[in-house]
């Protein structure tokens, strides 16, 4: 079986972060494995303490998966500072991983901070280079590029601006504009548009987090750049058609496991609850 390592926070809602990356590596069918960089207490609402996680237990992470185990592909989600960038990069240089899909997190839908803003820089310069993929939404983009994005147009000159910073490709994503999500993608030869289409909901946390997690788990099995965003776009629009209207925020998308395919629900609770009454009776 292919594996996939993701390197990010832990979201206690369930919703985003680490639990939204390996219920995504689950759901497509590969082994996912973790380096948890900070400890979010969060729920759909909002997010309300952050503890970073010490350094050496950051690299020690990292460590004990790649000297056991052989990885396929990893992926970058939250790191809270510079001095996390910093260590993450200086592990992985170590371990040289193949793919490396890199999403560049810096603000939660309710207005939290997950990246010191002075630590932009940092993330630019170190890790930037060393992607096979960097996926920022909008208001990152504008961040890492210092332009204001309105139109496809905008995300065209965004995409040149972040490539020349380093990553061998840049997928900008598009739904905080308005209309269908349009995701962007640039690799120095062609632009490619993935069109979506839009799902109206306010489900959508953690969209960010599972489409490159997603990505990321195609890249581990053998797909091709365009091949690999083609099939985590298709996974996150039925994610967040699919999503939950959980909490009383933002809910989660909906990560279908094959074993468990919500069409067959009804036939699965009627022989569960068969079974249940056949082992309760005498
Ligand atoms: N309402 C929606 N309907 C369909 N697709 C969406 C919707 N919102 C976002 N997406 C898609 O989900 C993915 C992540 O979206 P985006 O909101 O841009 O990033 P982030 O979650 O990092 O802020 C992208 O592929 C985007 O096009
Ligand atoms: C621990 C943690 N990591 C990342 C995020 C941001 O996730 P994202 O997919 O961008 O979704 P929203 O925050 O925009 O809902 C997070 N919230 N927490």
């Amino acid at each position: 079986m292919k594996t996939a390592l993701t390197i990010a926070g832990s979201d206690s809602g369930g919703g985003a972060g680490i639990q939204a990356d390996l219920k995504t590596f689950s759901a497509c069918g590969v082994f996912g494995m973790s380096a948890i960089t900070a400890v979010t207490a969060q729920n759909t609402v909002e997010v309300r303490s952050v503890q970073n996680i010490d350094l050496s237990v950051i690299r020690d992470q990292i460590a004990a998966v790649f000297e056991d185990i052989d990885v396929d592909a990893v992926k970058i989600g939250m790191l809270g500072n510079s001095d996390i960038i910093q260590t993450v990069s200086d592990t992985l240089k170590v371990y040289q991983p193949k793919y490396l899909v890199i999403d560049p997190v810096m603000v939660s839908k309710g207005g939290h901070h997950l990246l010191e803003k002075e630590a932009v820089a940092t993330l630019s310069n170190l890790l930037l280079p060393m992607a096979s993929l960097v996926t920022p939404n909008i208001p990152e983009a504008e961040v890492l590029t210092g332009n204001r994005i309105q139109s496809e147009s905008d995300m065209y000159e965004a995409c040149r601006k972040i490539l020349s910073k380093g990553p061998e490709a840049v997928l900008i994503k598009g739904g905080h504009l308005k209309g269908d999500p349009t995701d962007v993608f640039y690799d120095g030869n062609e632009f490619k548009v993935f069109q979506g289409r839009r799902i109206e909901t306010k489900n959508v946390h953690g969209t960010g987090c599972t489409l490159s997690s997603a990505i990321t788990a195609q890249l581990a099995k053998g797909a091709s750049m365009p091949e690999a965003i083609q099939i985590a776009k298709d996974y996150i629009t039925r994610a967040i058609e699919k999503s939950l209207d959980i909490g009383h925020g933002h809910g989660p998308a909906h990560h279908f496991h094959p074993f468990y395919d919500v069409k067959n629900e009804d036939e699965r609770m009627k022989h569960h609850s068969l079974n249940n009454s056949l082992s309760a009776s005498p």
